[in-house]
């Protein structure tokens, strides 16, 4: 198994290219699902969660292609997909896919839309909670789907197609909001979706489908609007620069000291993180395709978050402002609010020599003069990243272990933070 070796010490210094949205690029892979036609995505990540949706639309009958680069074009660039879902072969998403991937599970909303039927495997992904589907079961069956759940499945069937219906969640789910957007698209009549997710990404996928022909009105507020149309079209889309990925190098720089211009990126994706890094000491700017992140000589504060959905601070940078605030002057107080499991990170930045204290919800970090290398898990995704960002600072070697996590979400995070001086590498075996 691979694992990463970091030296720490060392500032960084330099460009960081950031990539398109992990989070994005899933559900409109997925999003394709609803057309005969061709749909092609640019700017998609080189990630191991792309790589395996890929393998489950292709087990559809989904034909993917990745375009050759242009002219000028690096690897910094992303790939550009072909995505064609003429015929779909089989509506059913088998255990040993889905398994390892908590958004394969939104492939259910498409397939009954358009074929009438899904028989879905319950998800995995990050383990950080229970993450039920509950909501994303509820959206189809007040869209006129049948549920029923067997030996671990879910079967979903519209025989005559689903009809618009009001869909009101008890609390605001991104992957509920995408299942009720890519349904309703193809139903019949209108659908009016309240406290829907505002995350950037939701806002992606309904720009996806207003180009394929959806009517969709209030994407990106709480409620939002959706005519059904009987059939979808092709279309060509970019995927939004990834604001975890960002907001995660904005981070490593506060940390590591030095001064790094994150680009292909975009500020107004992640105020709320960026104000709390500002918060905490660092100086982050906007400069034309990117921002601008330093830290001189002075310290880092401590930092008093609370996660929330869009546009408040997101769960997904909360471990890797935790790793931040172990070097913080002070008591940081850091509470998670929507997954009930996502402190797995604690007890590795022990090992490095941070000092957390659990209070249910909330973490109270005190912050240390130093973190000291030493053998280390990475027990999910942005837990992964959080040692690698206490890696870069502490003293002498970290070995990060189970790195198929980071491997998940993060495009070439060696290669990216090598550049910019830090003393990391991936040891292969
Ligand atoms: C691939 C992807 O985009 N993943 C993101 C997505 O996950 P995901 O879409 O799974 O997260 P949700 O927004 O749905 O989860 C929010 C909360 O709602 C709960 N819930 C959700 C669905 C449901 O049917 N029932 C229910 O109770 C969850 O357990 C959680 O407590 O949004 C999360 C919240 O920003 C991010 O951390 C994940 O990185
Ligand atoms: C939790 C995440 O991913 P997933 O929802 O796929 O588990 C994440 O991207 O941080």
């Amino acid at each position: 198994m691979d694992r990463i070796r970091i030296l720490g010490g060392a500032p960084l210094e330099g460009s960081i290219p950031i990539s398109g949205a992990k989070n994005a690029a899933l559900p409109l892979m997925i999003a394709a699902l609803l057309t005969e036609d061709e749909v092609v995505l640019e700017n998609v990540p080189r990630l191991a969660d792309v790589a395996q949706l890929k393998r489950i639309l292709s087990n559809h009958g989904v034909d993917i292609s990745i375009r050759g680069r242009r002219h000028g074009q690096t690897e910094d660039d992303g790939e550009t997909l072909t995505i064609n879902a003429k015929t779909i072969v089989d509506t059913t998403a088998p255990y040993d896919l889905v398994s390892t991937m908590r958004a394969s599970f939104w492939v259910v909303g498409p397939l009954v839309a358009r074929m009438g039927h899904a028989k879905v495997s319950l998800p995995g992904g990050c383990a950080i909670g229970t993450r039920p589907v509950d909501f994303l079961l509820q959206v189809l069956e007040v869209l006129g789907a049948q549920i029923e759940i067997d030996a671990g499945y879910v079967i979903a069937t519209a025989r005559h197609g689903l009809k618009g219906g009001h869909i009101k969640f008890p609390k605001v789910s991104v992957g509920a909001t995408h299942t009720a957007l890519m349904a309703a698209s193809l139903a019949d009549g209108e659908t009016l979706i309240e406290n829907a997710a505002r995350e950037p990404e939701v806002k992606d996928l309904a720009d996806l489908l207003i180009k394929m022909g959806a009517k969709i009105e209030g994407a990106g507020t709480s409620t939002i609007k959706v005519t059904g149309v009987s059939k979808l079209h092709g279309a060509t889309h970019a995927v939004i620069p990834d604001r975890i990925e960002t907001g995660t190098y904005a981070i490593a720089v506060a940390m590591a000291g030095g001064d790094v211009i994150l680009q292909n990126t975009r500020a107004d994706l992640l105020d709320s993180a960026l104000e709390t890094l500002r918060s905490a000491g660092a100086v982050v700017e906007s400069v034309p395709h990117g921002i601008r992140v330093a830290r001189n000589g002075n310290g880092i504060q401590a930092v008093d978050v609370t996660t929330e959905p869009f546009p408040g601070f997101p769960t997904d940078l909360q471990a890797q402002f935790m790793a931040l605030a172990t070097r913080g002057q002070g008591t940081s107080k850091i509470r998670e609010t929507i997954f009930e499991n996502r402190f797995m990170h604690v007890q590795e930045l022990a090992r490095l020599g941070a000092k957390v204290r659990l209070d249910g919800d909330t973490a109270y970090v005190d912050g240390v003069d130093r973190l000291k290398g030493a053998p280390v898990m990475a027990t999910d995704l942005r837990a992964s990243v959080s040692l690698v960002i206490g890696g870069l600072v502490a003293e002498g070697e970290t070995i990060i272990n189970r790195i198929y996590h980071l491997d998940r979400g993060f495009e070439r995070l060696e290669h990216k933070l090598g550049r910019c001086g830090a003393r990391i590498e991936r040891i292969s075996g």
